[in-house]
């Protein structure tokens, strides 16, 4: 079902208080961070607050599709597979109140579970790894990326994209990395000087190994094209680099 393109009208469904929209649940291996490979369950909640303008998950975000699913359906079709790895994604998972109820069901249910999220938006949960993706400014939807052609979505991405408390308390609370997506070598100042602005922040260490690069792209052609400068620059910063190791093991293909 389509649901309204701004996530902020995006209210909870009146028939069901304790469900979530998904867009999808699929079986794949983590392809992205320091769990790269574990066998995963992926649950994909839709609507996101932010829209960059390179998202490899269109449906969650610039054109939202989902069905409602009660949190028990949720738990029962995870049941289902033979995984200790739950990632919720989306979309923005955080923007859902949700979301904590279905994070300590899993936790309860002995879980390990990650969020992936942008960091804008703080929660309390059972959250086992906290796999942050600021957005940087190279994400921004101006006239000329915007998939939709008007860049009507530049300003509102900009001013939401960082927000520095929240991103610093999901460090404080939580295991976490810090995953940016690279698109080239001009996005390394803005990454350093956000480093340096969170380190000022938290109270936890950041360490130079919980920083990952990853290389921009959503096909095998387009990550040809970006993983080796994204790879050097992880060796000349002193990070970590992350592989999208599903785009390498299956492209695009749905539900991987
Ligand atoms: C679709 S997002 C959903 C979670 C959350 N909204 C976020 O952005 O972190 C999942 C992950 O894919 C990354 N991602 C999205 N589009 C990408 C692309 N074209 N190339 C590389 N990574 C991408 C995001 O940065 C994030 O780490
Ligand atoms: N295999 C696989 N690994 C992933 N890691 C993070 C993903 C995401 O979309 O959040 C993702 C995804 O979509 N597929
Ligand atoms: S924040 Fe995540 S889900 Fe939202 S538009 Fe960006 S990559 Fe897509
Ligand atoms: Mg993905």
């Amino acid at each position: 079902m389509p649901v309204n393109a701004d996530s902020d009208a995006f209210e909870a469904d009146p028939e069901h208080d304790t469900a979530l929209p998904i867009n999808e649940v699929f079986y794949s291996l983590q392809g992205e961070g320091k769990l790269s490979g574990v066998p995963t369950v992926f649950v994909r909640t839709s609507g996101c607050n932010l829209r960059c303008w390179f998202c490899d998950s269109y449906h969650t975000s610039w054109e939202p599709t989902h069905a409602w699913m009660d949190l028990e359906d949720i738990l029962e079709e995870i049941a289902g597979y033979d995984a200790e790895h739950v990632v919720l994604t989306g979309g923005e998972p955080m923007i859902h109140d949700e979301a904590v109820e279905l994070l300590d069901r899993l936790g309860d249910r002995g879980y390990h579970t990650t969020v992936e999220t942008n960091g804008t938006i703080y929660r309390d949960a059972h959250i086992d790894l906290a796999s942050i993706s600021p957005k940087l400014r190279s994400s921004t939807p101006t006239v000329g990326r915007d998939p939709k052609g008007d860049g009507e979505w530049a300003d509102r991405h900009e001013q939401r994209r960082i927000d520095v408390g929240a991103l610093s308390r999901l460090i404080d609370t939580y295991p976490n990395q810090l995953k940016f997506v690279v698109t080239d070598r001009e996005d390394m100042a803005e990454i350093e000087s956000l480093l340096s602005r969170i380190r000022e922040t938290t109270t936890t260490e950041v360490a130079d190994d919980d920083v990952l690069l990853m290389p921009e792209g959503t096909t095998r052609a387009e990550l040809d094209r970006t993983r080796n400068t994204v790879a050097d620059l992880a060796m000349e910063y002193g990070y970590r680099y992350t592989p999208r190791l599903h785009v390498d093991l299956w492209n695009d293909a749905p539900g991987t």
